[in-house]
This record gives C-alpha cells, sequence and structure tokens, in this order.
C-alpha cells in the first residue's frame, strides 16, 4: 500500500508513537505512516547509549537554583526513543495520582481506565519456583497483564544476601514495610525492582522488539527512521477556530546531498510524539504556542496557547553511599538486584521538619496553577511517596563492597520550567529550562532525604555492617552541607513530562481529553508531554499506559 494520503501521520517514533502506530495498524483499512528523526537502531542497542546518535544530547541552560550548572539531559533520537535506550526499571504510581490527572480535566483519565490500558502493553514473566524460595520475593499476577508485548520481569537468582539479610530487616527496622507489589495502585513501601526485560536473557524488551517487530511486515505501516519532523501544514480551506491540518513537512536526514531533503506527507489525522522536549517544537514551529514567543523567533502566531512548553517537570536524582566492612557481605550478581524504597514525607522527615514542610507548602511556587498546587498538597497529606531511595549493591574487584542508593529521586517536584523554540531552524535544539529545585519545598525535602540516609545506615542490622559514608563524604553535616550538596551534585532523572498539558484551556491546557490540541479538528499529542503531574514514578509505564489508551480514543474517534 503506497497512500497519497495516510489516515495517520505520528510524528516521533518513540515508546509512546511507535507503540500506537502499532495499535492504530491492526485495522488492515487504515493506514499508519511513523516519522522518527533518529535511525532504527537495530542490533546496537543496549544500556549506555547516552552521548551518541542515540541521544539528542540535549542540555539544560544553567539552573540558578541548582548550584548554577548546565546539565545534561538524555533523551532517546532512536526508533523506541526513551524505552529504546533507558535502564528498564518499571514501577505505576499510587491510584490516587492517576485520578487526580482527571480532577485537573482529562475526563476518562483516572487509575481505572490507566489500569485497564497498561495491562494491555505487559506481559508478565513471573519469577521461577527456585527465585521465589531463595530471595522471597513476592508479586501479584492480578496486577499484571500477561499477554501484552512489552515483557515484564524481576530477579534473577544469584543475588546477593545483602538484601534478604540486612536491607529488608533494616527497612522493617525504620517503620518502612515491604510492598507486596507496587503495580497495582500502591507504591509504597520496599518493593524488589520490576524490569521491562525477557527474565533469563536480561534482554531489553521495549516498543520495537515487543510492538513492532513482530508485525513489521504489516502493509498498512510505514516507518520512516532518519526523517525529522519540522512542522505541521495547516489546510488553507480551513476555519479559524477549528483549524484543520492536511500533513506535515518534514526533513529526509539520510540524504547525500549536502542539506536534509524537505518533504511532505500528507494524513487526514496528525499525531504529535515527538517526547515532552521536542513536542513543544513542533507546534511552535507551526504557529501554535504563547504568542510573545512566537514573535519574538519570528513564527506567525496560528493558536494562541500560551501553555505550549510550559509546566516542564523532571525529576531531579543523586547518590549516597557506604564503605560495608570487608567479607560481611557476598556481592554476589549485581547486575539485577535492587530494592526500591518509596517513601511519603512521613517517612523520611522529622517531625519538626513535617512541620516546616507544611509551612513551606503554605506558599504556591512559580509556574504551578492553583488547582495543580491544590492536587500535589492533597497527594502529600495523604501519604503518596515524594521520595525513591534504591538500594544497590556494588563490589569491586578487590572486595570492596559498598551500599549505593543510587537512585535518591525526587519524586514529585513542585518545580515547573519551561522549552521553546531559540529559532525557526527545525534541526536547533531547544532552550531547555526545568528550573530544578526553584521551588523552595522540593529543595528542602530533597536535601532532608540525603540526609536521612545516615539514620538509615545507623539503623540495625545495616549499622553493625557499615564502614562509613563514601558521598557525601563524613565532612558533610549541616543542613546547609547536604543542601550544598543537592544543589552541586544532583542530575536529570530523564522523566520529562507536562508541556502540552491535558487540562482546562484556562488553566494552560494545550490538549483536550481525546488529545486533540485545543483549537484544531485532526491534530494530536500522544506522548507524556500530554500529562499536567507526574506520578512518583519511573515513566516508562506511564508511556505504554498513554499509548494504549490513545489507541482506545483514537480508534473509536472520541
Ligand atoms: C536515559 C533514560 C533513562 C530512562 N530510564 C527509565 C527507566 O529505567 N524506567 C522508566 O520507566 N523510564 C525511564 N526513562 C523514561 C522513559 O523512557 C520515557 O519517559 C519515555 O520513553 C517517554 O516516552 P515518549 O513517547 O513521551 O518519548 P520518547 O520515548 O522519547 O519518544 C519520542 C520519539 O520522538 C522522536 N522525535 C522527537 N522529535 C522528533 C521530530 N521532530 N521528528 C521525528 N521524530 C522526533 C525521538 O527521536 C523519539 O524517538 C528513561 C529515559 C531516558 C532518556
Amino acid at each position: 500500500i503506497n497512500p497519497t494520503i495516510y489516515d495517520y501521520v505520528i510524528a516521533g517514533g518513540g515508546a509512546v508513537g511507535l507503540s500506537l502506530a502499532v495499535r492504530l495498524s491492526e485495522d488492515p483499512s487504515k493506514t499508519v505512516v511513523v516519522l522518527e528523526a533518529g535511525e532504527t537502531g537495530f542490533g546496537k542497542l543496549n544500556r549506555g547509549n547516552f552521548g551518541t546518535a542515540n541521544d539528542w544530547r540535549f542540555v539544560t541552560v544553567p539552573q540558578k537554583d541548582a548550584g548554577g550548572r548546565v546539565q545534561d539531559q538524555v533523551q532517546g533520537r532512536v526508533l523506541g526513543g526513551g524505552s529504546a535506550i533507558n535502564s528498564g526499571i518499571y514501577i505505576r504510581g499510587n491510584k490516587a495520582e492517576y485520578d487526580a490527572l482527571e480532577t485537573l480535566g482529562a475526563k476518562g483519565w483516572n487509575w481505572k481506565s490507566m489500569f485497564a490500558a497498561v495491562k494491555k502493553s505487559e506481559h508478565f514473566f513471573p519469577p521461577s519456583a527456585a527465585e521465589i524460595k531463595a530471595l522471597g520475593l513476592t508479586f501479584n499476577p492480578a496486577y499484571h497483564g500477561h499477554s501484552g508485548p512489552v515483557a515484564l520481569s524481576m530477579q534473577a537468582l544469584n543475588v546477593s544476601n545483602f538484601y534478604r539479610d540486612f536491607a529488608i530487616p533494616t527497612l522493617h527496622n525504620l517503620g518502612h514495610e515491604m510492598n507486596l507489589d507496587p503495580n497495582g495502585g500502591t507504591h509504597n513501601g520496599g518493593s524488589w525492582e520490576f524490569l521491562t526485560a525477557l527474565p533469563d536473557t536480561n534482554t531489553r524488551s521495549y516498543a520495537v522488539s515487543g510492538y513492532y517487530l513482530p508485525v513489521a511486515n504489516r502493509t498498512n505501516l510505514h516507518v520512516l527512521p532518519n526523517s525529522h519532523v519540522s512542522r505541521i501544514i495547516w489546510s488553507p480551506t480551513s476555519t479559524k477556530d477549528d483549524l484543520e491540518a492536511s500533513g506535515v513537512e518534514y526533513l529526509a536526514l539520510n540524504t547525500t546531498a549536502g542539506s536534509p531533503a524537505r518533504q511532505f506527507i500528507n494524513a487526514h489525522n496528525i499525531i504529535l510524539s515527538g517526547s515532552a522536549l521536542n513536542t513543544p517544537k513542533i507546534l511552535e514551529l507551526s504557529g501554535v504556542g504563547d504568542p510573545t514567543i512566537l514573535k519574538r523567533v519570528g513564527v506567525a502566531l496560528v493558536i494562541n496557547l500560551p501553555g505550549v512548553g510550559s509546566n516542564l517537570c523532571n525529576q531531579p536524582v543523586t547518590i549516597a553511599s557506604y564503605l560495608l566492612k570487608n567479607g560481611t557481605v557476598d556481592a554476589g550478581n549485581t547486575i539485577r538486584a535492587a530494592i526500591l524504597d518509596m517513601q511519603p514525607l512521613s517517612g523520611f522527615l522529622s517531625p519538626s521538619d513535617l512541620k516546616r514542610s507544611r509551612e513551606m507548602l503554605s506558599v504556591k511556587p512559580q509556574g504551578l496553577s492553583t488547582p495543580q498546587f491544590e492536587v500535589m498538597k492533597n497527594l502529600m497529606a495523604a501519604g503518596v511517596p515524594q521520595m525513591e531511595f534504591t538500594w544497590n549493591i556494588a563490589a569491586d574487584g578487590n572486595n570492596i563492597t559498598t551500599l549505593t542508593f543510587d537512585r535518591l529521586i525526587l519524586l514529585k517536584p513542585l518545580s515547573r520550567g519551561s522549552v521553546h523554540i531559540n529559532s525557526t531552524n527545525p534541526l536547533d535544539p531547544p532552550v531547555i529550562d526545568p528550573k530544578y529545585l526553584s521551588a523552595p519545598h522540593d529543595k528542602f525535602i530533597f536535601s532532608k532525604a540525603i540526609e536521612c540516609t545516615r539514620r538509615i545506615a545507623a539503623t540495625e542490622p545495616l549499622k553493625s555492617i557499615i564502614e562509613g559514608p563514601i558521598v557525601p563524604d563524613s565532612t558533610v553535616q549541616t543542613e546547609d552541607d547536604f543542601i550544598h550538596y543537592v544543589n552541586s551534585q544532583s542530575q536529570s532523572e530523564h522523566h520529562f513530562i507536562g508541556t502540552s498539558a491535558m487540562t482546562l484551556r484556562s488553566l494552560g491546557g494545550v490538549v483536550d481529553p481525546s488529545l486533540r490540541v485545543y483549537g484544531t479538528s485532526n491534530v494530536r499529542v500522544a506522548d507524556l508531554s500530554i500529562i499536567a503531574n507526574l506520578p512518583g514514578i519511573h515513566t516508562v509505564s506511564l508511556a505504554y499506559m498513554v499509548a494504549e489508551r490513545a489507541a482506545e480514543i483514537i480508534k473509536n474517534d472520541l
């Protein structure tokens, strides 16, 4: 099939875009084309593609509230997007966090509908009986999908005895309970790590291997790598209040000619799926956005939507590590061993710090709408996790073993930033300003969480095997020291959302609950930019939720 007008053109073949393309092309009467700026990456991907051609290699502007540093923002630029280069950690959030999306105007987007959708994406491989016995692994089959495209699995055998003998008993002594399975709507507490990987080989399972490759021979589904979408083409006959698009313009990057060739594709429906950092650029270059920004760059305004590119949110992350006494633990197979401990404020703040937290929350940080702020405060008060403490064990060749909290993640930042174009050249990177740690409450609770690892290390049975702190080192003691540590050491966790938010237009919304860009009849956004408030999770589960839910909505033309 080689249509002159496709039913659907999808700009971006990432976690959401490629999975959605596969679902839409299940109807053989519909033609779907995916334009992906990166290459296919077949046969060359695993972890560690950061800084290569498979990464957009973005950087932020200097982050005033995070030590003035410019920070790297890794983003997949390859078929499968983030799902092709990510670390594969998988977890879903708290029911109330998804229900809150509906409260903010995303009608029909709630835990019930999103949980049902995400299970369609999943094929859970339970651990073997031997693994369950050896490690005490727990899971609830009812929380999982069992015939979807993306594989989900748990620990292999031969992990360190540290987890069973030291980590879990210490968590108990801290009053942090183990969670049977964090994927069913309550992710509080400690749980074993789930990964999007095949169980025996530990091979990555992602949008390409799970969704696309098994159906790559569909004649109604075309995937064009090295195709960078620059803008939407508006139909000259469309009305002012309900703009219709006729297709997109893209740059074919694999040409041997000197500069990329400009190409056009016609389609009845346009779906932007470039990610929270890239989709605003396509909208702005198409004249959709904040008039002030478009004017500054010299793009004619088509739709006045000031929310485009605002509300950028991402989690900061840092580490803390402790040297263990020689010979006290067997490091085992460190490749797939971790416990994620997801804690609400009361799990890591002292009673007096909880009081200070409440006082700080009397002032709304800049960039958040009042309803967003209310929702987030309510979730905090309801005990929804705000910090992740990942417990990992590492050993070097000299038998030096460390406990590394290798992901200390501020799960639900209040800080909001922006991503905007700075020129009319589609190949120029956007200006990324996440405003990390600009909300005082973010900085306060994040630094207190790092400090809390000292209390954890002083809790038995862990205490008896700790030699001392490595980073932050023992000179870091006071509240100011810990604040300095997060200012100078925190990095991006690469879980961007929010820049084409699905919320009321009056609140800065960009798309309605059927994913349509306000003011258009046939342009939709389907990627993590539509999520107004971040659930406290790693975001690939959310990406598959969005893909499956978007497929339901678009197939039924809701
Ligand atoms: C380094 C890294 C590690 C991560 N680790 C984890 C993890 O362990 N667990 C977890 O749950 N999540 C993780 N994530 C996050 C998760 O992968 C992302 O949230 C998810 O991939 C976002 O999906 P998306 O479809 O919105 O965007 P993406 O998956 O980024 O897809 C966007 C796609 O659009 C393409 N594109 C962009 N602009 C254009 C254009 N103009 N024209 C054509 N194509 C375009 C991009 O190249 C990309 O392929 C990680 C992300 C990164 C970057």
